[in-house]
């Protein structure tokens, strides 16, 4: 599949200091992207040069194979949510999109309430924008930069501000999305929100690439699996064969009475059923997904994170 997005070698200097450092991105069509990194890690001087904002001061950014500076109208390429939505507070949610339609030269009223309806603004489409929560307030110009129907959404840090009940109802919004097809890049400094929408994962640190897979194998190769077992020892031992059997490397360890294998990689159904038919007693398995939480928070505390960039091998 030919990706939406690629950035090769991206890099940023700023009298004499690199914030952007040969950065690489990779994003396919229908893609929730998810691009994290801590404060100051260099993700907003990242997503303006893809947008054209700033210029780069190394790399080169291709849109669906072609290179961004030679695009006719990015901007109807590449819909965006960079800073504060600069709306107009006296005028509905309508009303803003209406202007915002005109001042693009079109007037296209079924696309308009096709807008409305998509960013769940349709019963709050006459009311006025100071009314309306931060969420809404996104929403709308969401809705906005959707309006020359782009193929790709940017969106930079777009729950900063939310409260829990706004960032989940951003995450539905944005599967939604995603679901009727649009490509979406979105930033942002906390990896639980990333987490639970994102299909591809970047983190970057200090300018530099920490990793970039997709979150399912991220989320596979930092999942421990725990066994509690009234036999450790004798499990302990089954499930290194096993592992060896099917040849895999990962470590087995016996801690507190009970059996960890870290980064599992195989399927938990699977062990289950060769440790029962073996007759070993298991009380329980549980998977362990925090070592990825673990990885990232050593990251955002300024510690050093020992991983590799993963496309499509493993960490
Ligand atoms: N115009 C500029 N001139 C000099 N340095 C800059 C400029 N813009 C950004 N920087 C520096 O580049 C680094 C990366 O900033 P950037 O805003 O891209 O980070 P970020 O990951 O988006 O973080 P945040 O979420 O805090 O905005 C920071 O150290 C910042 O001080």
């Amino acid at each position: 599949m030919q990706p939406l997005l690629e950035v090769k070698q991206l890099s940023k200097t700023y009298g004499g200091r690199t914030v952007v450092q040969d950065l690489d991105m990779t994003i396919y069509p229908g893609d929730i992207y998810g691009f994290l990194g801590p404060n100051g890690a260099g993700k907003t001087t990242t997503i303006r040069m893809i947008l054209g904002l700033i210029q780069k001061s190394g790399g080169e950014i291709l849109f669906a194979g072609q290179k961004m500076e030679e695009l006719r109208d990015p901007f109807a390429e590449i819909g965006c949510l960079v800073e504060a939505p600069g709306l107009y507070p006296n005028l509905t949610g309508r009303q803003n999109l209406a202007l915002f339609q005109k001042l693009r030269k079109k007037q296209d009223k079924a696309r308009m309430e096709e807008l409305l309806e998509m960013v769940d603004l349709k019963q709050a489409a006459d009311q006025k924008v100071k009314a309306y929560s931060l969420g809404m307030k996104q929403r709308l110009a969401i809705a906005i930069a959707l309006l020359p129907n782009p193929r790709l959404l940017v969106l930079d840090e777009p729950t900063n501000g939310l409260d829990p009940a706004g960032i989940r109802e951003m995450r539905a919004f944005l599967k939604k999305l995603a679901g009727q097809g649009m490509t979406i890049l979105i930033s942002s400094h906390l990896l639980d929100e990333i987490e639970k929408v994102a299909t591809r994962l970047c983190i970057i640190h200090g300018g530099k690439q920490v990793l970039e897979a997709p979150l399912e194998q991220l989320l596979q190769s930092h999942r421990d699996l725990e066994i509690v077992t009234a036999q450790p020892q004798a499990v302990f031992t089954f499930v290194t064969g096993w592992l060896k059997a099917r040849g895999h490397s990962a470590t087995t360890r016996l801690a507190d009475g009970k059996v960890l294998i870290e980064s599992f990689p195989d399927d938990s159904a699977l062990l289950n059923a060769a440790m029962v038919q073996s007759g070993l007693p298991i009380s329980e398995l549980r998977m362990q997904s925090s070592r990825l939480e673990d990885m990232f928070m050593t990251i955002t505390e300024g510690g050093q994170a020992h991983v590799g960039r993963v496309a499509g091998g493993s960490v």
